[in-house]
């Protein structure tokens, strides 16, 4: 007979590194020392598979059941509090539905990278430490203490607990550490940042894998390898802690083209530090203030969706930094979401300014410790104002009052990695469990959006005219094919405008969609383009390293002196990136002050910020630069805006590509003529016809709606259904092709019997547009339909029974809902 068995004595865990199909919650039973202590949100460790290897894992609930002795007991607990609240602990599970990924990766996805390396916590000794304290402690405590002097390193936590002859489940480490004489790692590494960090990351985390099974790397180096693949970006101190090893290490990966290398000025050390105010209180015009008042009424009525459409230089960030300061003083938590960090120091500024401390940051280019930092400063409610790229989204804060996305329409809001999620569904999810408001924010809002507001689903607010006497600039149109042949990138027009510019003593923006130098480098006498072996893709000229490199994975090799393929002739170039705009700029106008944006220079030495802060203080009197330089930027000097060449990104064969094309253009052209002077757009094309352009120049967003949605229609795109591309990936080409058709052949199966129900349209199988990446052969399936419980159902079971499927066991499948770029 057995005791009445104690409530929860199993707690269900989602646990690390599961594939798909075979994704679910492991019941574990919770040993006795750790009832009471085990509750969701935890993260444990757990012995997983045949071998009980041990692994991490995420409790999502706790149980009961009678059979409690058969289980497998949880090995340890790894947080004492939960990590996860609650309502994130659902979100997950929702995600894990709606975006095809594991439990684990989106919970993951929720927690900030530095909380997942401390799995291998390591401790040193801690400077200055008060002798009579040390006195005080245990003999054991004195002695690791000494131990931990003695060692030039950090020490992990298993090798301590090994050398000191102490249990595998000693707390002494942490308790020295909480009462100040040892440090633990993620503090320790915090403690060592200064002004400037260098920071690495991989050159393309997606042939991390790849590199991680070859032989070209080191263990050593494959341990760098599989730390940033798991942290993103980190400082090479941090590096040098988490993946043990020196910075010789990442110095030889640079080498090798595995990591880039970046200096990277400390966040908190420009901003943290800084006093809040002196900020004026914000008059709003009359237009701003009643959608202001509308947009709070919405709020205080318990939230919703809103959508506020203004043109560029309009007040939108006046309105929503307004809400956000009304919000917070009502004592609830906002949420900012900007695209990318980067580009947006200014918005950063004025959030400083208004909140001070209470601001919080969250984007991929912090080191660990901080972005661990800024997570417990939210988590313990000492920062209600939350300000980051996508994962903010995700931010742990409690009482959420007010969402906000700038530029909604940003392609960056998306995740291409699992979980495949939207930001702004995400923003829903959250938005309706705390009852607030989530504001979408934009110019040029997505096609989806507007007509969201347009069909009521949406509050809509428009802001119709530019603060104070500004006014849309003039656009013109310069048709490429008259100017001269040879005569480079530059129109005379252009060249013309620029000057005058200059000599007024304005600032210009120049975009070109293409970084490096030239694009691309062939043979004059085989004509063959010089590709990257990994994938078909042509290689980019770089003159700043005198390098081809490769922009979809990141290889980078010499110019060859003779072409690889005909032994013979020598090597062209061809096209023109910014660096090459950059030069020839200069050669027009020598006495212009020119300062290139894209990322090859953000991560060169001197900052992206401290870029747009000369510019803003007059130092340079052109910035050109790829579509960084497009966004969100409030220059008063700009008056010229010139875009190198408006035709690219219209073949490009999405079906998005004329809603990009028009965002792009009409947010470039905004950048000119902010404040009195009117100001003045060049666009050169190839194509001077073509209706988007003309409807880009004319700014007028209304027309390109009404265009645009109605070839949605008749073509049957979003909005009117949705899109789900199921990507496979593989070595083999022709096993990758007879998977995608395996797939096919099933889901076709599936849904003439079971699912006949669903409205499906599928496309493909076919070779994705680039067909090779990183040596990686890639086929897509496209498939039309509704995103709705049903279609999801059918999705993971087709999903989970490839998974299971031997034959095709070296192929990746993967489905991803609404993506931002079709393989
Ligand atoms: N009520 C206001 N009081 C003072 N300045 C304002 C006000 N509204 C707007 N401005 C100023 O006008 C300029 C444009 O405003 P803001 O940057 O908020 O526009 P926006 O709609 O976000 O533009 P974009 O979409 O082009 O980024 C800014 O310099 C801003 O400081
Ligand atoms: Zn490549």
């Amino acid at each position: 007979m057995t005791l009445s068995t104690p409530a929860a004595s199993i707690a269900n865990v989602a646990v690390e590194g599961t594939a798909f199909h075979f994704d679910k919650l492991y019941g574990y039973r919770i040993p006795v020392e750790l009832m009471g202590q085990v509750q969701p949100g935890c993260r444990v460790v757990v012995p997983f598979g045949m071998g009980n290897r041990k692994r991490q894992g995420l409790v999502m609930s706790l149980g009961e059941t009678a059979d409690v002795e058969k289980i497998k007991p949880l090995h340890s607990l790894l947080d004492e509090k939960p990590v996860l609240s609650q309502e994130l602990l659902q979100l997950a599970a929702w995600l894990k539905q709606k975006t095809y990924c594991t439990t684990f990766e989106s919970a993951k996805a929720m927690l900030p990278a530095g909380i997942n390396v401390n799995l291998s916590v390591s401790y040193c000794a801690a400077p200055d430490v008060d002798p009579e304290k040390l006195e005080t402690l245990s003999d054991d405590g004195k002695r690791l203490v000494e131990m931990l002097r003695r060692s030039r390193a950090m020490v992990t936590r298993s090798r301590l607990l090994k050398v000191m002859g102490l249990d595998e489940k000693s707390r002494l480490p942490d308790e020295l550490a909480e009462q100040g004489v040892i440090m633990r790692s993620d503090s320790a590494v915090r403690r060592v940042g200064d002004l400037t960090v260098r920071m690495a990351r991989l050159c393309d985390p997606q042939s991390a894998e790849e590199l991680l099974s070859g032989s070209d790397l080191t263990p050593k180096q494959k341990n760098v390898v599989r730390f940033l693949q798991e942290a993103g970006t980190a400082s090479i101190k941090e590096i040098g802690y988490f993946a043990f090893c020196g910075p010789g290490v990442v110095t030889a990966l640079e080498r090798k083209g595995v990591v880039l290398c970046y200096q990277h000025q400390v966040y908190r050390n420009p901003f943290r530090d800084q006093v809040q105010g002196p900020a004026s209180p914000i008059q709003l015009t009359q237009s701003q203030q009643d959608v202001f008042d509308r947009l709070l009424a919405q709020i205080r009525a318990g939230g919703g969706v809103s959508l506020l459409h203004g043109i560029t230089g309009s007040g939108k960030t006046q309105v929503f930094l307004r809400l956000a300061q009304e919000v917070v003083e009502s004592g609830r938590s906002v949420i900012v979401m900007v695209p990318e960090i980067s580009l947006t120091p200014q918005t950063m500024q004025l959030f400083y300014t208004r909140f001070g401390s209470r601001v919080a940051v969250i984007h991929s280019g912090l080191s660990l410790g901080e972005r661990l930092d800024e997570w417990k400063r939210i988590k313990n409610g000492e920062a209600p104002v939350i300000v980051g790229t996508r994962s903010a989204v995700f931010a742990p804060c409690e009482n959420i009052g007010l969402i906000i996305m700038d530029e909604e329409q940003e392609s960056s809001y998306k995740s291409e990695a699992a979980p495949r999620f939207h930001a702004k569904d995400v923003a829903k999810f959250r938005a309706k469990w705390h009852k607030a408001q989530l504001l979408l924010c934009s110019a040029t809002p997505s096609l989806t959006s507007y007509y969201a507001a347009k069909q009521g689903r949406y509050s809509l607010h428009q802001l119709k005219e530019r603060y104070g006497d500004a006014v849309l600039p003039k656009v013109e149109i310069v048709d490429m094919r008259g100017e001269s042949p040879g005569s480079g990138s530059i129109s005379e027009a252009l060249r013309e405008a620029l000057e005058q510019n200059l000599e007024a003593g304005n600032q210009s923006i120049l975009l070109l969609n293409r970084r490096g130098y030239n694009t691309f480098a062939s043979c004059l006498s085989c004509g063959e383009v010089i590709s990257c072996p990994y994938c078909s893709i042509s290689m980019t000229y770089h003159a700043a390293n005198g390098r081809l490199m490769c922009h979809y994975c990141g290889h980078s090799q010499e110019v060859p002196s003779v072409c690889p393929h005909c032994g013979e002739g020598h090597i062209q170039y061809t096209g023109f990136g910014t660096q090459r705009v950059e030069q020839e700029l200069q050669e027009l106008l020598p006495s212009a002050r020119i300062v290139r944006m894209d990322t090859d220079t953000t991560m060169s030495h001197l900052s992206h910020e401290s870029k747009l802060k000369a510019f803003a203080q007059g130092q340079y009197d052109i910035m050109i630069g790829t579509q960084m330089v497009a966004k969100g930027l409030d220059f008063e000097k700009v008056t010229l805006v010139g875009v190198i060449l408006a035709d690219q990104p219209l073949y490009n064969d999405d079906y998005r590509s004329y809603e990009r094309t028009f965002a792009l253009l009409t947010q470039v052209v905004g950048r000119a003529g902010r404040r009195g002077t009117k100001g003045r757009a060049i666009i050169q094309t190839y194509i001077p016809d073509h209706p988007i352009l003309h409807l880009a120049a004319a700014q007028d967003y209304e027309a390109f709606y009404e265009t645009e949605i109605a070839t949605r229609k008749m073509m049957l795109y979003p909005p009117f259904c949705d899109i789900c591309m199921v990507g496979f990936l593989g070595i083999k080409e022709q096993k990758v092709a007879d998977s995608a058709h395996y797939f096919l052949q099933r889901f076709a199966d599936a849904a003439s019997r079971d699912y006949s129900d669903l409205p499906l349209q599928v496309l493909g199988p076919a070779p994705a547009s680039i067909a090779r990446v990183n040596g990686k052969y890639r086929y897509r399936l496209i498939v039309k339909c509704r995103d709705g419980r049903r279609f999801r159902q059918l999705m993971a079971l087709l999903l989970t029974d490839f998974g299971k499927k031997r034959e095709y066991s070296d192929v990746t499948a993967f489905a991803d809902m609404n993506p931002e770029g079709i393989l």
